[in-house]
């Protein structure tokens, strides 16, 4: 019978491959040669290193990551030893940009920003740059979008250069892959030089991996106030996080920017279709059953005397209070991975209703651009 061997932490996947494989699961940190010795495909997440030292010598013959990141897989090596891998591109993007649109409405509640007036470079625009830079659009934000190796392939005026913009934007949000060679290699893209040019009180966002930021760095603009906020859901050496930047960042959570129910189902769903295209299981088009529905699937605002801003900015909070994540990290950063094996349900905008009274059509089209399914006006 096919082995797979499973990462615990990867929500639905229980019962998927079991009607045709021996299905063993462990913590992702504890995935080693040893327990791959005899498996045939590994279903697994950011947490396995998939290298030389896991793989050697064991019968995998498929990874499959149901993440969108794909740095802890030695591409080069599986590639060079037969062992084809797959990861789940786009999966949890939504999740990503539901976490930005956060941070966004959290500057307009607590420090007034007019998101009108406010420019944002989007460094990376792929998946996840795409839908940040589509949802700063509709919020009517001046939007940079820095994306090198597609300007190179596709040409045109639509991408600027990090260097010609990187003074002009109130927020830099990082959406690379960590690429540690070549010209666009993104390790510290983030360095001291970068940050020395931003426009001073800038915000910096990062959800893609901790080491495109230098760490030591970003301390050093924090405190000497080059940079006015810090966000962070990534960092150098997740889980063990230097608690000194955490003191100084403005919003740290760990590492959940992707953890919505929606996002991990797809991914759990893109790494059981590709182990069975692989094997040819038949199950090419598996579904992940009962994604828990929200709380509350239903916002209602009344909108009189409010401005757009905090409309939207409520309505995004509803769906995701962020800063609760922010306060049960800072409450104890040993449980950094706890906090993500035990991750709260957090649903996407299209699981949720909105009720605008005393509003308008046009507020109620700039809601469904951002993504909430509907949006009605009494
Ligand atoms: N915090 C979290 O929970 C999550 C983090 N991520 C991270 O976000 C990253 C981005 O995700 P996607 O948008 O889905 O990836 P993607 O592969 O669709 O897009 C990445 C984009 O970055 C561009 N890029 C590469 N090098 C660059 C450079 N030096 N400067 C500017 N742009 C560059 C690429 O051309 C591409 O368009 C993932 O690789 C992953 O590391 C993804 C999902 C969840
Ligand atoms: O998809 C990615 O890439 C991510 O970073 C995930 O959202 C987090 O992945 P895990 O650490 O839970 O594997």
């Amino acid at each position: 019978m096919l082995k797979i061997v499973a990462d615990n932490k990867i929500p639905f996947l229980e019962g998927a491959l079991e009607p045709f494989a021996d299905v063993t699961y462990f913590p992702g940190g504890e995935i080693d040669n040893e327990k791959l010795k005899e498996a045939d495909a590994l279903v697994t997440r950011t947490r396995t290193k998939c290298n030389e030292a896991t793989l050697q010598c064991t019968s995998v013959k498929l990874i499959t990551s149901a993440t969108i990141g794909f740095d802890h897989i030695d591409t080069d090596w599986c590639e060079t030893h037969q062992i084809s891998w797959t990861n789940a591109p786009g999966c949890n993007s939504e999740s990503v940009k539901q976490y930005v649109a956060a941070i966004l409405a959290l500057l307009v509640e607590e420090q007034g920003w007019q998101l009108a007036n406010k420019a944002i470079a989007v460094v990376g625009v792929g998946n996840v740059g795409s839908k940040v830079s589509a949802l700063a659009q509709a919020l009517g934000m001046t939007v940079y979008e820095v994306d090198p190796p597609r300007a190179r392939h596709e040409g045109g005026q639509r991408f600027y250069q990090l260097d010609d913009i990187i003074d002009k934007a109130d927020i830099i949000t990082f959406h690379t892959p960590l690429t540690k060679e070549g010209d666009d290699q993104t390790y510290h893209l983030c360095d001291r030089g970068l940050l020395s040019r931003m426009k001073p009180g800038a915000v910096v966002i990062n959800s893609s991996r901790g080491e495109v930021i230098n760490g030591t760095a970003l301390k050093e603009a924090i405190e000497s106030k080059q940079i006015g906020q810090a966000v962070l859901d990534v960092w150098e050496n997740e889980p063990e996080i230097d608690s000194d930047l955490l003191d100084k960042v403005w919003i740290a959570t760990p590492h959940i920017a992707g953890y919505s129910q929606d996002g991990k189902a797809k991914g759990t769903e893109m790494s059981v279709r590709a182990v069975s295209r692989f094997f040819k299981l038949g199950i090419d088009e598996w579904e992940a059953q009962n994604i828990p529905q929200p709380e509350e699937p239903e916002i209602s605002i009344d909108c009189k005397g409010l401005d757009e801003d905090h409309i939207i900015a409520t309505a995004i909070l509803h769906t995701y209070p962020i800063k609760r994540d922010d306060t049960d990290l800072r409450g104890d950063v040993s449980q950094f991975e706890y906090l993500r094996g035990a991750y709260p349900v957090r649903r996407e905008f299209h699981a949720y209703e909105v009720v605008l009274h005393n509003g308008t059509k046009a507020l109620a089209d700039k809601m469904k651009a951002i993504g909430f399914r509907e949006v009605i006006v009494k």
